[in-house]
């Protein structure tokens, strides 16, 4: 199997839990990809043959963590700044499935974590303001990412730079966005925008754990009850 590696602190869990099968022989003939940096250091620390969609464009499962998760399991991600490389990749799977606490469960996308944008270095105030006045997402308040691009807080005098050596700009929402399907589609074309951490239609199924215990939402479970 071709597998997805995650990012962020539950990612971590899901990583260090398919290292732990790897070397049981309880799992064989799995190579992996991972989604930044971070998680490439941690799966070869733990000797998971690992690969880029340079040698394999498709992947049998992806896992991932996510920021918030809305009851049609569209997410946002990039809290750990990396998005880009998470779309890349876990667009290509056959099974996206997110692992979450039940903290990340949302009505709407937007007020309970600030929607990460990546964008190209050059001329980025004029990005930030290009992003900041697109009708899709008026009234948010648009910060670029200071510190490490791991972190959405600021903490820092410099730019946070992701791993692919774009900034980050985190927009703020007070109110759930109306049409994430138009967000979406505003922010892809702009120009000096990368990408965004909007995840529409991407997840096979996501599962949540929480006070009762793991529930599971999407394809092969129940449907969303939050
Ligand atoms: O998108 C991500 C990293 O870019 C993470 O999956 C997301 O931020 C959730 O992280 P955590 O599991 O640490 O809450």
């Amino acid at each position: 199997m071709v597998v997805g590696l995650g990012t962020g602190s539950t990612a971590y869990f899901a990583v260090e839990r398919l290292g732990e099968k790897l070397k049981s022989g309880e799992l064989k003939d799995i190579i992996a990809i991972p989604t930044s940096e971070r998680t490439r250091e941690q799966a070869e620390s733990l000797g998971i043959p690992l690969c880029t969609l340079n040698e394999k464009s498709v992947l049998d499962v992806a896992i991932d963590g996510a920021d918030e998760v809305d009851p049609d399991l569209a997410l946002v991600k990039g809290g750990g700044g990396a998005l880009l490389r998470e779309k890349m990749v876990e667009v290509m799977a056959k099974k996206f499935v997110v692992i979450v606490d039940e903290s990340k469960l949302c009505k709407g996308l937007g007020p309970g974590f600030p929607l990460p944008v990546e964008i190209t270095p050059f001329c980025h105030m004029h990005t930030l303001r290009t992003i900041a006045a697109l009708p899709s997402v008026a009234g948010c308040e648009a910060v670029l990412r200071m510190g490490s691009s791991s972190t959405n807080k600021p903490d820092g005098d410099n730019i946070a730079v992701t791993d692919n050596g774009n900034y980050i700009v985190d927009l703020h929402f007070k109110e759930p966005i109306k049409d994430v399907n138009k967000a979406a589609e505003e922010l892809k074309n702009t120009v000096g925008v990368v990408d965004h951490g909007l995840f529409v239609g991407m997840s096979y199924q996501v599962i949540v754990a929480g006070k009762d215990g793991i529930k599971v939402a999407g394809t092969d479970g129940e449907p969303a009850w939050w």
